[in-house]
């Protein structure tokens, strides 16, 4: 079978060097080096077309567009340079089988990227195949949802490409789990992965456990001691609530990212690391930014790819996968329950603010106390089953409330408490009286946090700002009182 390839570039050589390189395997190519001669080109059929995203006049994202939707079985590679990747990703969203970056420094990856374009109806199936399972071993489940199946294959196709990304997404959307596949599916994966929380420790130990540090760099320093970053040299370093990370951190990390060189504290030479970075936050980057809290370089630099992970209220369609997937988890086995109807129509009508955790937490709970073969709407927790009885019986629309209900507080404060207990050090013990200590004065803090904004909404009037609070006046002087 002769296959018929054509070519989109306004660089002449470019179509030389495509045509050299393919025919001697027979495949007949035509070379368009305008929109519009592609155009004029595309009145003919062709089993893959290879575009250049930057061509005089029009851009490569269209055409690939215009070709999709005349020749819908016609593959497409797009061709980009470092400062077009964006656009790349965007194409592949579109349906594009892959990117390929200029100048092509790897001919034989090159003839790979084509054949296997070529073949994709039997690729497709080993990639997905290899796909499927590298998602089982991270424990990443999805279900029919079409963004989260995209979104996974655009992943995948990254995950091969050293570029890097940032995974954006609400708590508990599962951006680790995600950064831990892209790992797993990468070139990379047989080297180290390694994670470091950049809310969780304190900016002194943040960075020397980054960086690490020469004897004597700090008293205490009685050695001397690779940072993470060295650790992870020739595999992923994955950076977790990066919106977190002080301003020196901040600073260090893009000069680490520019050169690929870091100093150890206290170090004086330069150390070279090939370290691929993923890099994750459920905070307002740009607002940061706005506020001069995050760098501007650092985002770009980091976010040369996003990938943004869907609420679990936008993907009602995994509800069902998911919950099946936790109670075989977290079930004694022969004893896992089924799922109602009823219960699966409040799962569904919830609008979970904190998520897969949540989900995964609930079921947990669940599993703790039930024994019923049936999982009913009484076995759900109150605030899921009250909520969603409440949405689900009037059948209201799920509006995105323009407020932070409390919950997602509650939802986030879980998801921060988990990163940061994973990340602490219990080698030298834990002070759990002391830690307790600490969470009462939290409560005060949040019950007096919580007075003044009731009286500040009742303009200082306290039988209002009772009300508000639902409790009485009197209670609401003693606690002012007494809590502070
Ligand atoms: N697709 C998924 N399949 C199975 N479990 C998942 C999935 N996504 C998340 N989880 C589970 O939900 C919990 C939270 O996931 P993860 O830590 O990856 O979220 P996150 O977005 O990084 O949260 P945070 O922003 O709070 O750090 C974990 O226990 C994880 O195993």
């Amino acid at each position: 079978m002769t296959f018929r390839i054509l070519v989109v570039d306004d660089e002449i050589e470019i179509g030389e060097f495509f045509t050299f390189l393919l025919e001697p395997y027979h495949y007949k190519v035509t070379v368009a080096v305008n929109g519009a001669q592609a155009r004029e080109a595309f009145k003919e059929s062709y089993h893959l077309a290879i575009i250049d995203l930057k061509l005089p006049d029009t851009d490569g994202i269209t055409l690939l567009r215009e070709l999709k939707s005349l020749q819908p079985d016609c593959e497409s590679i797009i061709m980009t340079g470092y400062s077009t990747v964006k656009s790349a990703v965007e194409a592949i969203q579109l349906g594009a089988f892959d990117y390929i970056e200029k100048p092509f420094s790897d001919l034989s990856e090159l003839e790979s990227v084509i054949s296997q374009a070529l073949n994709r109806s039997t690729v497709k199936n080993e990639t997905f195949e290899q796909g499927n399972q590298v998602l089982a071993s991270v424990g990443l489940v999805t279900g029919p949802s079409e963004e989260m199946r995209r979104l996974l294959l655009v992943a995948e196709k990254l995950a091969k490409k050293d570029v890097t990304i940032l995974i954006r997404g609400e708590t508990g959307t599962g951006k680790d789990v995600l950064a831990h596949f892209i790992h797993a599916i990468s070139s990379r994966a047989d080297k180290p992965f390694l994670a470091v929380n950049c809310g969780a420790l304190p900016e002194n130990l943040l960075e020397s456990e980054l960086f690490g540090y020469e004897k004597g760099a700090f008293t205490g320093a009685s050695n001397q001691k690779k940072g993470i970053f060295e650790l992870a040299h020739r595999g992923t370093l994955f950076l977790d609530e990066i919106g977190d990370a002080s301003n020196s951190i901040q600073v260090k990390l893009l000069r680490v990212l520019e050169t690929g060189e870091l100093l150890r504290l206290g170090g004086q030479k330069p150390i070279h690391v090939d370290v691929r970075i993923l890099a994750a936050t459920n905070a307002n980057l740009e607002e940061l930014m706005r506020l001069k809290r995050f760098r501007e370089d650092l985002f770009y630099r980091l976010e040369v790819v996003t990938l943004t992970l869907p609420p679990l209220r936008d993907r009602k369609e995994d509800i069902l996968f998911l919950t099946e997937h936790f109670m075989v988890r977290h079930f004694p086995p022969g004893r896992v329950p089924s799922l109602s109807t009823e219960a699966l129509n409040i799962l569904k009508s919830y609008n979970w603010p904190g998520n897969i955790r949540e989900l995964a937490n609930m079921i947990a709970k669940i599993a703790a106390v039930c024994d019923s073969t049936v999982i009913l709407p009484e076995h759900l927790p109150l605030n899921i089953s009250k909520k969603g009885l409440i949405s689900g019986t009037e059948r209201q629309p799920q509006i995105e409330p323009q407020v932070k209900p409390v919950e997602n507080l509650f939802a986030e404060m879980e998801g921060k408490l988990t990163n940061f207990i994973e990340a602490m050090n219990f080698d030298s013990g834990f002070d759990l009286p002391w830690f307790l200590e600490n969470f009462k004065q939290m409560e005060i803090t949040a019950t007096q946090l919580i007075i003044e904004r009731s009286l500040k909404e009742a303009k200082g009037h306290y039988p209002t700002a009772a009300e508000i609070l639902k409790t009485t006046p009197r209670a609401l002087r003693y606690l002012k009182k007494e809590k502070h």
